[in-house]
């Protein structure tokens, strides 16, 4: 019997062009370092057992009810449509779904990978625990962390890859999968949250063209405020489509100019500056200029977003108040609640604002994350039974 795995993925934070991704536009990203694990192990008990621990909730189905799946999967027009097949199973008393929208789309995936990866093998029993530090439906990047490695554990599980295959092999293999997940999830995905988590680093991405990773050559930090306002990234990329598809006025230059935004900011952090330790130095003064243009872009992007009407007042007001202390901000991944990203340039000359723009943020009752970027991406342990058990 193989022995148990553990699989890890991190978060991920969209810096400039969410929802213009969906439409082949250029989108600047990087990983957060929160991460998801997935422990698993094949059991003899031939049950599909998925216990989701911040949640609170064990699902356990026997592999022989999966049966009547395997065959319908092939034929699915998108993998979304898996929901369907699944609470037929319900509606018969097969299984028992969650009230929790958020816990059945989980199980939709589970289900979903496990029937399309594990079908030839489906005899044998497999159990997987999932524990999280990103914020679940926060703009983080949580389900393309959890497609991610729900994909590398059942792949693995199937032998489709083992320790002496090379990364990079992996890496492909596992985000083709986890980006189906990702269909079922959010319907239509661009893939950017999958690319990125996997990849890790800082990406640049356009739907259909490979990912380039990169490494910032200009010191980036921002603070990452959740709002916990919760919100859905599904309805958000449907309502501009809405919009995107009637033609509605602005709409589509909006998308254009959130293209051009992301494409600016990647040719400035590619830009390497060395600072030298002390004293203004023309370097210095070069800094000083990227690291307004990049606030400058950071505020026009959160413009865009909110003409496509995909901010909420919570992120509006992180925004005001990252303003009024000279900050510029913007809501991060599919908006509407969820979490915003404050830019806090290296060169401010005023610390004492990052102070009082935290007290005001902490005013509202907003959670402020302190996480480095550009950690690395998916990591798998094949010795994962030195972990101790998550239960
Ligand atoms: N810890 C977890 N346990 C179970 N399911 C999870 C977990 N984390 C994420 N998920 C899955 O991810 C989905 C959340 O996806 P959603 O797109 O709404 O939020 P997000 O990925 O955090 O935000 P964004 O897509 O904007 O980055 C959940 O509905 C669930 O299917
Ligand atoms: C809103 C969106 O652009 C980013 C979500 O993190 C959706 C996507 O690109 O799949």
């Amino acid at each position: 019997m193989q022995t148990r795995l553990v699989v890890s993925c991190p978060g991920k934070a969209i810096l400039t062009g969410e929802h213009a991704a969906v439409y082949s536009k250029a989108v600047v990203a990087a990983t957060v370092d929160l991460r998801l694990r997935v422990f698993s192990q094949p059991t003899c008990d031939k049950l599909l057992s998925l216990n989701f621990i911040e949640l609170g909730y064990i699902f356990v189905v026997p592999i022989s009810t999966l049966s009547c799946i395997y065959g319908a999967i092939e034929s699915l027009s998108h993998p979304g449509d898996i929901e369907l097949l699944v609470r037929k199973l319900a509606s018969d008393g097969k299984v028992s779904l969650p009230k929790n929208a958020q816990l059945a789309s989980a199980i939709f995936v589970a289900i979903y990978l496990y029937c399309s990866i594990l079908a030839s093998s489906a005899c044998s029993g497999l159990s997987l625990s999932i524990k999280s530090d990103i914020p679940l439906g926060a703009g983080l990047g949580s389900s393309a962390a959890y497609s991610a490695a729900m994909s590398a554990s059942l792949l693995f599980h199937s032998y489709k890859f083992d320790r002496n295959t090379p990364g990079t092999d992996i890496n492909a293999l596992v985000n083709s999968w986890a980006f189906r997940a990702e269909q079922v999830v959010h319907g239509t995905p661009s893939g950017v949250d999958n690319c990125t988590v996997i990849n890790g680093g800082f990406v640049k991405y356009s739907k259909g063209l490979p990912i380039e990773t990169f490494y910032s050559g200009i010191p980036l930090q921002f603070l990452i405020v959740d709002t916990l306002v919760p919100k859905n990234t599904k309805t958000m990329v449907a309502k501009v489509a809405v919009d995107y598809n009637s033609d509605k006025p602005g709409v589509k230059s909006a998308i254009e100019t959130i293209d051009s935004i992301s494409n600016s900011l990647y040719g400035i952090l590619k830009q390497t500056i060395h600072l030298p330790s002390s004293g203004t130095h023309p370097q210095q003064i070069e800094l000083n200029m990227c690291q307004d243009q990049i606030a400058t872009l950071i505020t026009k992007n959160q413009d865009q977003l909110e003409f496509l009407g995909v901010s909420h007042n919570s992120l509006d007001n992180i925004v005001r108040a990252a303003g009024g202390c000279g900050y510029s901000a913007k809501l991060t991944g599919g908006g509407g609640g969820g979490c915003a990203l404050v830019f806090v340039p290296q060169t401010k000359s005023d610390p004492d604002s990052l102070d009082t723009l935290k007290s005001a943020i902490e005013a509202y009752g907003y959670r402020i994350y302190s996480t480095k970027m550009g950690v690395s991406g998916l990591e798998i342990d094949f010795d994962g039974s030195s972990w101790t058990d998550p239960l």
